[in-house]
């Protein structure tokens, strides 16, 4: 895993001398460091590959990026290589440290907001320059901020942990996904879409407010709250009264960042135009104001660790044992938090919802706003998204049948590909119209573990629910064929079929495969007569087990009841049929009768004629 360097960063360990500690995170050290043929000090970002183990691969990718990219306002990469079990990143040195260190150090309400301006604008233009790279950072926050003695901003860890981790132990079940929660997007959270770049730009209007008032909206609350927070209320930002200081172009920035449809967010490129930064300073400003007096960064670090060591200790009677480790991770604002849905349902259960919520940045006060962005930034948009607990139960999708024929998606949690529409099993929900007018059952639902679901499809004269018992494929690897839906983007023309892998069968009632046909009627019609014999026969055979158990335990239950009436009225509906048939035979019978009795009359006849002709014949 190593990637020669632009300059001569050299590639072997020996070769670097290790300081002090500087920076930690989850999987990741960093140190201040020597690189002693060119007497440079970097910093060393030493990675536990046994940590994340899975996805070296993804590692290289990342790295390589690292290595690539180039920006002034980007944290590159000098170089990486392998040492034992660990990875090194060799970086420039940023001897301030990250913003968050600087305010917990020296300003734990903030920065003023010419700082901010200068900053942000810093971390806008290495945004933009990303996005317009095809990367999204996905961990954009004060953290990840970083500034050296001479004022110069660069944003860093861009996409590393993101990726690191997405395959790597902090999410190794389907349960877990992954991510900063105060800075995360809905969209993020909600996985409903996948996200997009525009998730950065929420982040970053999050990260606006952190650097505004020493800390991100809603971080004094545990994680699950933060969720259902951000999903739940209007989002956050900063207040006429509270924060007078902060001019009417801060919050307007702030307010379009933090829009909940992404689309309506603007990119990086429309942001860096915006008169916030009308009046951005140079690096001196910020060398000359919040560098002033900090104390080398390794003393600050050693010093910020100790303070949290102190901090944890006596929080751990609190927190217990199993949540202790993530809420430090979470408390240090470390990325990548350990989201385990098992334990947010936990949490959510014992959550009120009015337990005091009082925070003023909730407060929407974008409508009274006006310029800046005007319509196009959706400064009024600000609904909030009614996304509630019971979601997490399902890990994937959660449908709900509105009526009406309309089917709501409310949540689906599943780790999700970037920009993939809303599909289930492959196939893509968008194009089926579920409904049902008379049942208003949940028409999709989805669980990883166990699968039950039943679709409601558009027919051309009303709906039909399939379920079990229609053409059954099931394949050798466990997928069922074959599902077919009108397809006019797949790249294919007229109808496409995908196949939908088979539920688990432990959950599932009955082997059960999907097959319909959205056309005419008629082709359902075989499919239809099918369903109505099943049903007969097995109708049947239940009340025939009904009284075979009745007549073991000699009960006579409201069901034997229901089947002596059930029997009752087919013994009518029989002697019915057979007073018709009986009827039948009495008439045939009758004019059997009528034909003999005529056969008889005619061969009287006949006789009658034939003793005629012999008499003649005697004559003769
Ligand atoms: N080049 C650098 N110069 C100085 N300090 C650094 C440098 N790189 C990282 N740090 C410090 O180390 C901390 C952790 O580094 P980094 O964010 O890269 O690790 P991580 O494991 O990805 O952390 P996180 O989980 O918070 O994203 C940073 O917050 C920063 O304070």
């Amino acid at each position: 895993m190593e990637f020669l360097p632009k300059k001569d960063f050299p590639v072997n360990p020996k070769d670097y001398k290790l300081y002090e500690e500087v920076g930690q995170g989850v999987s990741a050290t960093v140190y201040r460091a020597l690189c002693i043929p060119l007497n440079q000090t970097v910093a060393i970002k030493v990675l536990d590959l046994e940590k994340c183990r899975n996805d070296l691969d993804a590692i290289r990718r990342e790295v390589q990026t690292m290595i690539l990219l180039d920006h002034p306002n980007l944290l590159k990469a000098h170089c990486s290589f392998t040492a034992g079990s660990s990875l090194w990143i060799v970086t420039p040195y940023m001897a301030s440290g990250s913003c968050l260190h600087i305010m917990k150090s020296a300003h734990p309400d903030g920065f003023e907001q010419p700082v901010i301006a200068t900053l942000l604008y810093a971390v806008l233009k290495a945004l933009a320059y990303l996005h317009c790279h095809g990367h999204i950072h996905r961990d954009v926050k004060a953290g990840n901020i970083l500034v050296d003695t001479k004022g110069a901003v660069k944003l860093a860890d861009f996409g590393v942990s993101a990726s690191l981790f997405d395959t790597g132990h902090r999410q190794h079940t389907r349960k877990t996904f992954v991510g900063t929660p105060c800075w995360m997007a809905p969209e993020v959270m909600q996985q409903l879409h996948g996200y997009d770049f525009k998730a950065d730009i929420w982040s970053f209007g999050i990260t606006a407010l952190e650097l505004a008032h020493g800390h991100a909206p809603f971080s004094k609350y545990p994680p699950m709250k933060v969720l259902l927070m951000t999903l739940q209320n209007a989002p956050p930002g900063l207040d006429y009264e509270r924060d007078k200081k902060f001019s009417k172009s801060f919050k307007e920035i702030v307010a379009a960042c933090l829009v909940k449809d992404p689309k309506k967010r603007p990119t990086a490129e429309k942001l860096l135009n915006h008169r916030f930064f009308k009046h951005v300073h140079s690096k001196d400003l910020i060398a000359g104001s919040i560098l002033n007096g900090l104390s080398p960064l390794g003393d600050r670090f050693r010093m910020l660790k100790e303070k949290e060591a102190e901090f944890f200790a006596q929080s751990e009677s609190f927190y217990g044992d199993k949540d202790h480790l993530s809420q430090q991770e979470y408390i240090r604002g470390i990325s990548a938090w350990n989201f385990d849905l098992d334990d947010l349902k936990r949490q959510a259960a014992i959550i009120q919802d009015d337990d005091g919520i009082t925070i003023a940045e909730n407060q929407d006060w974008s409508c009274k706003q006006n310029g800046g962005f005007g319509k196009s930034a959706g400064l009024t948009e600000r609904d909030p998204i009614n996304v509630h607990v019971d979601s997490f139960n399902c890990s994937r999708s959660i449908w709900k049948d509105s009526g009406l024929g309309e089917i709501e998606e409310i949540a689906d949690l599943s780790p999700s590909v970037q920009g993939k529409k809303s599909s289930y099993f492959g196939v893509d929900l968008e194009r089926i119209v579920p409904s049902s007018k008379t049942d208003h059952s949940p028409s999709v639902s989805g669980d990883e573990e166990g699968r039950q679901f039943s679709i409601w499809i558009l027919l051309t004269e009303g709906f039909l629910k399939c379920s079990d018992h229609l053409e059954h494929h099931q394949k050798r690897d466990g997928s069922c064929s074959s599902y077919e839906t009108a397809s006019d983007d797949q790249g294919l023309q007229g109808r496409c079929s995908s196949t939908i892998p088979y539920s688990s069968p432990k959950d599932t009632p009955n082997d059960f495969t999907i097959s319909s046909v959205i056309g005419t009627s008629a082709s359902i019609i075989p499919a239809l007569h099918y369903i109505l014999q099943k049903n007969a026969m097995q109708k049947e055979e239940t009340m025939r087990l009904i009284e075979i158990v009745d007549q073991i335990t000699g009960n006579h239950t409201e069901i034997t009841e229901a089947v002596a009436r059930n029997k009752h009225l087919q013994m009518c509906t029989v002697s019915a049929r057979e007073r018709v048939l009986e009827s039948r035979v009495i008439s045939i019978r009758q004019r059997i009768d009528k034909l003999v009795e005529e056969l008889r009359i005619q061969k009287t006849k006949n006789a009658e004629l034939e003793r005629r002709l012999s008499a003649l014949a005697d004559k003769k």
